[in-house]
């Protein structure tokens, strides 16, 4: 198990035009669980295959605890990786291959069968041991990869690349959180790279968001929804993602286009860049009293209502308490305290 440290990092390909990771500093915990969540090009498996020994990245250093191994490969790193597709041998039965990695180590026959039935029985394969891997569906063979990749508890870190990707939709969301269940019980660091936030939210304790080769916040899922720290974790993260008006602020005022105010919860010194207030749809209510909004339509959620507004000429999102009948004149209420400031897309500190 390692704690993994990351000093002035950074990556860009040969030929591939500026930095697909650009420069970081960052240290993941020993036995975190982490997910590096962003969309298709940000630079997730960049990050990974440099933690994983398969990249060696164009500067800085990776450091395993005090070692540095940024120079090592990946059968140096005492790593287990799990890919998008299976890694399986079909000759072999599912307890051959689930016992595969502990064998090459040189672990007791009984204790690697303790093991390999333990990992068995999280994953549902419990039934499937004898059975010859081959004749498994593609949902199974999955589960064998994802086996594999947690039978040793003696790793550095576990990588997981995207491992759900083939996996039925109904069985994804018992595999995550059986995932969940045995990192609490086996705590090794654990990496997962998804673009699917709901994958990123329930495994991980803490996530790195990427948006173009930038690690732009860190943090519990809880941080990323209540105080985004830029304006690309509060569009990304939420459905719908964080409401964003571009504004002027003066002390403790936002100024927004068309001549309304909204009072802030704390002041503000002058701000360079684009300025905007955020603020989530759930902390945005129609009520009896507020700003002035025109409803463009309502979305049944489900367990909510949304809705789609257009406030100071630009669309806005917000809820429609239960039970709340479509008001004749719509007003907008916003929760001080969950009012955000950004310039140049960075969350604004504000006065205390
Ligand atoms: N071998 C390569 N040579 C040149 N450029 C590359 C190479 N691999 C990736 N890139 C570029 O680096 C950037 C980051 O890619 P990366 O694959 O790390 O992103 P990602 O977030 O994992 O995306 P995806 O989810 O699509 O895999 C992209 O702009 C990509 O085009």
């Amino acid at each position: 198990m390692a704690r993994i440290g990351f000093e002035r990092l950074a990556h860009a390909y040969p030929g591939g035009g500026g930095y697909a990771l650009k420069p970081m500093d960052m240290v993941w915990e020993d036995a975190g669980a982490y997910a590096l969540l962003g969309p298709s090009g940000c630079g997730k498996t960049t990050l990974l295959n440099i933690v994983s020994g398969l990249l060696r990245p164009s500067e800085g250093r990776v450091l395993f605890g005090a070692a540095d191994v940024t120079a090592l490969p990946t059968e140096r790193r005492n790593v287990a990786q799990v890919f998008q597709f299976p890694v399986v041998y079909d000759t072999m039965t599912v307890r051959e291959n689930l016992a595969f990695p502990l064998r090459n180590r040189g672990v007791p026959a009984a204790a690697a069968r303790g093991r390999v039935e333990y990992v068995a029985r999280l994953l549902g394969l419990t039934r499937d041991l004898d059975r010859p891997a081959r004749n498994l569906g593609a949902d199974e063979k999955q589960k064998i990869s994802l086996g594999r990749g947690l039978v040793r508890n003696d790793v550095a870190a576990i990588l997981f690349d995207e491992p759900l990707t083939v996996i039925d939709p109904n069985l994804k969301w018992e595999l995550r959180s059986r995932l969940k269940e045995l990192h609490r019980e086996v705590p090794v660091t654990m990496i997962y790279v998804t673009h699917d936030q709901t994958e990123a939210l329930t495994f991980a304790d803490r996530v790195a968001v990427m948006s173009e080769g930038e690690v732009v916040q860190m943090g519990t899922p809880e941080a990323l929804f209540e105080r985004p720290a830029h304006t690309f974790v509060g569009h990304f993260i939420g459905s719908p993602g964080m409401n964003l008006l571009p504004c002027a602020v003066e002390g403790r005022q936002a100024l927004l286009p068309g001549g309304l105010h909204v009072t802030l919860p704390h002041a503000y010194p002058a701000l360079s860049g684009q300025v905007e207030l955020g603020i989530r749809p759930e902390f945005a209510t129609l009520a009896d009293e507020g700003l002035p909004v025109t409803i463009r339509r309502l979305e049944d959620l489900g367990r909510r209502r949304i809705a789609r507004l257009e406030l100071a000429g630009r669309p806005f999102a917000a809820t429609l308490p239960e039970g709340m009948p479509v008001p004749a004149e719509p007003r907008l209420l916003l929760q001080p305290a969950q009012l955000h400031v950004y310039a140049g897309g960075r969350l604004m500190p504000g006065e205390a």
